[in-house]
């Protein structure tokens, strides 16, 4: 079995109840694959969620952005996989660079929140990535591994992981990754995974794109063997992100 390709759409932290209700309409109407062809996950911020889910087309599914790393109680501000379970949401995105460089986590903390999720039955997509100054110092394989490291050490079954690779330089920048450097760094990841985990794992675990992806550029990005499909921001809240999903049909024809 190939690996099925995965469209995400991260809203980050935007949107109003008015934004959203067009999103969802937009997202409700667009021709897309079947759901054999392609997974979609949309993540809107935690105080949609539940508005979203209600009213997603039911062949989309919901992320949240984040989780607590642990069992809840008295986290003031945070929201715990229990409670995301307790909702139906079956997602969760982690390890976001956002939240690496503004709120301080740290690799083992991803580690540590990637493992609390699955163990509560969530599905993650864990995301990595370099910086510019770490790209330009030769240092992206190592970056990346040692970021999917931290997240090898503290799991052991792969099979509800999407490891997003979102070089940090290409996020919101305008400027992508070429589709050789992104197959380049995903070819890297899986053979990580081969190395370190089992070729199984490597085999079947999805490794998405994130960075700048657009209708224009998601073509040639997927046609890439190892690029399983996209974590997409900015152009996940206009309707180029039905494009987007649509350029799942590059890896089905
Ligand atoms: O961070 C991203 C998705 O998680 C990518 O953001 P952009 O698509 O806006 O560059």
């Amino acid at each position: 079995m190939g690996r099925k390709f995965f469209v995400g759409g991260n809203w980050k932290c935007n949107g109003t109840i008015d934004q959203v209700d067009k999103i969802v309409k937009t997202l409700n109407e667009g021709q897309v694959p079947p759901p054999d062809v392609v997974e979609v996950v949309v993540s809107p911020p935690y105080v949609f969620l539940p508005v979203v889910k209600s009213q997603l087309r039911p062949e989309f599914q919901v992320a949240a952005q984040n989780c607590w790393v642990k069992k809840g109680g008295a986290f003031t501000g945070e929201v715990s996989a229990e409670m995301l379970v307790n909702l139906g949401v079956p997602w969760v995105i982690l390890g976001h660079s956002e939240r690496r460089a503004l709120l301080g986590e740290s690799n083992e903390f991803v580690g540590d929140k990637v493992a609390y999720a699955l163990s509560q039955g969530l599905k993650v997509i864990a995301c990595v990535g370099e910086t510019l100054e770490q790209r330009e110092a030769g240092s992206t394989v190592d970056v990346v591994a040692a970021q999917t490291k931290a997240i090898a050490e503290k799991i052991k079954d792969w099979s509800n992981v999407v490891v997003a690779y979102e070089p940090v330089w290409a996020i919101g920048t305008g400027k992508v990754a070429t589709p050789d450097q992104a197959q380049e760094v995903h070819a890297s990841l899986r053979d990580w995974l081969k190395v370190n985990v089992s070729p199984e794992v490597s085999e079947s675990t999805r490794i998405i794109y994130g960075g700048s992806v657009t209708a224009a550029n998601c073509k040639e990005l997927g046609a890439k063997p190892d690029v399983d499909g996209f974590l997409v921001g900015g152009a996940s809240l206009k309707p180029e992100f039905i494009d987007i999903i649509n350029a799942a049909a590059v890896k089905s024809a």
